[in-house]
């Protein structure tokens, strides 16, 4: 590393994220060092490096610090939680007033707000930018999604717009918000992520298992699919995963993969504020229990040899793929609609002020919940500022409908089947709830009052009533 040189912009954690990402930053013209704690890492960026562009790395602090032009602008891509806040104690004593701290790791919306306080009463400013698009992403055009402190934002703008994806002369990085407004973004973008995940397995087993579809068979219907409005990154690298042969033995991988789904918290988030604001997110909650429950492999398998599965009789192959891809799509419309609505009510419950337009404009590329659709999403929401719903949305009224009795054949025909679908079904049921005028939730009320003297309101006046029942 030439120590007498100084460097645009700092990046702490060399792993998956940070490597790509900082490679990206000096392809693009900014000089760009990176700091790791393992000296391997910082090596293998510099030799990675060297073709790049002005990139040099070093595993000691205040080396890396030293050679930062000021005000500092370094980003952490490291794992989130007790590490973000380690890595801030470590850099503070070395920072100098007005210098910027950006986190771009998944940190809870929290933690970025209590970062955010205690950092400005340290004179250090503060963002938390979600990135998306995994190691691909980082290195040829995320989409980055930042808040906090708006009056440094201009300082990393150029940056965040050059190295982000671009969708139609577009960047897909925007302001999003003050505080911790860009990592709740991207909490509720990998919600999402969840929920369009369950879905296209849920589909898989559907294929496999209700048409006879093989993998290769289900990898041209995927790949399909992305031709047309299902068009999106997941249902893309779907279709790869299902031509992927096995390295290590015969036949395709996917088949050999233990049917075991890990989560590192995002989904779990989005589910759990989701009830804290009373928004209902059921694809996206259904989606983490489904991970949850696939934690208990051998308990399934010895509930499977106890309880006999209905008779499974074979669906047409061209008539299935007709059934299941409105069903994915309006799936994948429920899902977006649920984190929007979420993003609407956080927005006004935190004071975000988010656009959900621009928002859904910076997701058409970069993260993984990129998809067709996502642009209609957005000219929906340009087009009516106030837009409550994507269900009131008269752009895309007549699309759902159109989905709807299809959607019903194919989760009735999985449900008699003993496939579990629970995330097909759960948005079907979350339309149908939220298209339904009267509930049975007076009935609710009516028990509450029962046991609890709760009070209930009535439909023919105003108050709140109790009845010795
Ligand atoms: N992987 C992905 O697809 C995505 C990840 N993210 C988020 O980005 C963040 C980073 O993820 P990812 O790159 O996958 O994680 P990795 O574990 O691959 O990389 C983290 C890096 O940070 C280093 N590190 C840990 N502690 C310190 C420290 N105290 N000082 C300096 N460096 C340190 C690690 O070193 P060591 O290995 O030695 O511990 C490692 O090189 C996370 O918040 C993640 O959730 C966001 C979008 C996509
Ligand atoms: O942020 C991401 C993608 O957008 C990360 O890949 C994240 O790790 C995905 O979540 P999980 O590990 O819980 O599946």
């Amino acid at each position: 590393m030439q120590t007498k040189d100084t460097y645009e912009f700092g990046l702490v954690g060399l792993g998956v994220m940070g490597r790509n990402f900082i490679l990206n930053v000096a392809e693009n013209g900014f000089s760009a060092l990176g700091y790791d704690l393992m000296p391997e890492k910082a090596e293998a960026l510099r030799e990675e490096g060297a073709a790049v562009g002005k990139v040099a790395a070093s595993s000691d602090l205040n080396e890396f610090i030293t050679a930062l032009a000021k005000p500092r602008k370094i980003m952490l891509l490291v794992p989130a939680g007790k590490i973000v806040d380690q890595v801030i104690e470590d850099l503070l004593p070395k920072l100098d007033t007005g210098d910027l701290i950006i986190d771009g790791g998944n940190s809870h919306f929290r933690d970025t707000d209590r970062r955010e306080a205690y950092l400005k009463s340290k004179g250090i400013y503060f963002i938390g930018a979600g990135v998306s698009g995994g190691a691909e992403g980082a290195r040829r055009g995320p989409s980055i999604m930042p808040g906090g402190a708006q009056e440094v934002y201009p300082e990393i703008q150029p940056i965040f717009e050059a190295v982000a994806a671009n969708y139609a002369g577009s960047p897909c990085v925007a302001y999003l918000g003050p505080g911790s407004a860009g990592n709740y973004v991207k909490m509720v973008h990998n919600g999402i992520e969840y929920g369009m995940m369950q879905l296209t397995g849920e589909c898989y087993q559907i294929l496999a298992q209700l048409g006879g579809f093989d993998n290769s068979e289900i990898r041209t219907v995927f790949e399909r699919w992305n031709q047309g409005r299902l068009q999106s990154f997941l249902v893309e690298i779907t279709s790869e995963i299902f031509g992927k042969e096995d390295p290590m033995g015969t036949g395709e991988l996917i088949d050999k993969i233990l049917d075991k789904a890990r989560q590192k918290g995002t989904g779990k988030w989005t589910s759990q504020n989701g009830m804290d604001l009373g928004i209902p997110v059921p694809t996206i909650d259904i989606s983490v229990s489904m991970r949850a429950i696939s934690a208990f492999k051998t308990k399934r398998e010895e509930a499977e040899k106890r309880y006999k599965k209905p008779a499974v009789s074979l669906v047409d192959k061209n008539l299935l793929e007709a059934l299941c891809e409105p069903s994915l799509y309006f799936a994948f419309l429920m899902t977006y609609a649920q984190g929007l609505h979420q993003l609407r009510e956080a927005s006004n419950e935190y004071g975000y002020n988010l656009n959900l337009a621009t928002i859904s404009e910076i997701w058409r590329a970069g993260c993984i919940i990129r998809a067709g659709v996502l642009d209609d999403i957005a000219s929906a929401f340009k087009e009516e500022a106030a837009l409550e719903h994507l269900l009131l949305s008269g752009e895309f009224t007549e699309r759902i409908t159109a989905c709807i009795p299809t959607v019903r054949k194919l989760v009735s025909k999985a449900i008699e089947s003993g496939i579990p679908v629970p995330a097909l079904s759960a948005s079907l049921s979350y339309f149908d709830a939220f298209t339904t005028g009267r509930l049975p939730m007076n009935l609710i009320q009516a028990q509450r009052d029962y046991f609890g003297s709760h009070t209930y309101e009535r439909t023919d006046r105003e108050g709140s009533f109790h009845t010795e029942w």
